[in-house]
């Protein structure tokens, strides 16, 4: 083969990558499906209540978090999106059993907007640790699922608590600090299982950002 062919051939290969990249296949949707399944069903598992307000301690954060770690940030936040459409549709997939847009009007509503985004963000530094890092990546993606949890998920959930639970802001505060110690236990076990997964199905996520 020619300079000239080679080239041309590795031109092609690496346009049919980004297509690839670019166009979800059949087993995204299935990965899709069935992590919007394991967010709905880590919901069911009964929560604790916490404080006034009553919102709950819940297993979802976990899941929400690893929905990113495994599948980055596009399919991420189209299943963690999914779970929560299906949820306002009508599924009774919130904690509780609850379900419909009166969630919206809850204390909840904050943290429930804030998961879609959240996994996105989370899969979106896991892209950059897996392309950036080899040693320590545990670290760098606990790192990760951190910054998203307490930019994203708690900052979106005290602004809830202020707005439908009428709470100010130093009171929402200290009732979100409550759940802190709960979800970075979950985001290390997020992490253990996320990279548990990379080590046995490469190409889910860490073969697709390099
Ligand atoms: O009502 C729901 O379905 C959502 C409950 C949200 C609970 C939030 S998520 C972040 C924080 N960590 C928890 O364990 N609970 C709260």
């Amino acid at each position: 083969m020619s300079k000239t062919d080679s080239a041309a051939a590795a031109a092609s290969t690496s346009q049919r990558t980004a297509a690839s990249r670019k166009r979800w296949t059949a087993t995204d949707l299935g990965l899709i499906a069935v992590f919007a399944a394991l967010v709905a069903a880590s919901a069911i598992v009964p929560g604790i209540p916490v404080g006034a307000l009553g919102v709950p301690i819940t297993l979802v954060t976990l899941t929400v978090m690893l929905s990113g770690l495994v599948l980055g940030a596009g399919r991420g936040f189209a299943a963690v999106g999914l779970y929560v459409l299906l949820g306002l549709a009508g599924l009774p997939i919130f904690s509780g059993g609850r379900s419909g847009l009166g969630i919206l009007a809850s204390p909840s509503a904050g943290y429930i907007i804030a998961f879609p985004l959240a996994a996105a963000a989370t899969g979106y530094l896991a892209g950059v640790v897996i392309r950036r890092t080899v040693r320590n990546r545990g670290l760098w993606l606990f790192a990760a699922t951190m910054v998203s949890s307490i930019v994203i998920v708690h900052g979106l959930g005290v602004l809830g608590m202020m707005v439908n639970g009428k709470l100010d802001f130093t009171k929402a505060f200290i009732a979100d600090l409550a759940f802190y110690p709960g979800d970075i236990i979950k985001n290390v076990l997020a992490v253990v299982i996320a990279l548990a997964i990379h080590k046995a199905f490469p190409d889910v996520l860490v073969r697709r950002v390099k």
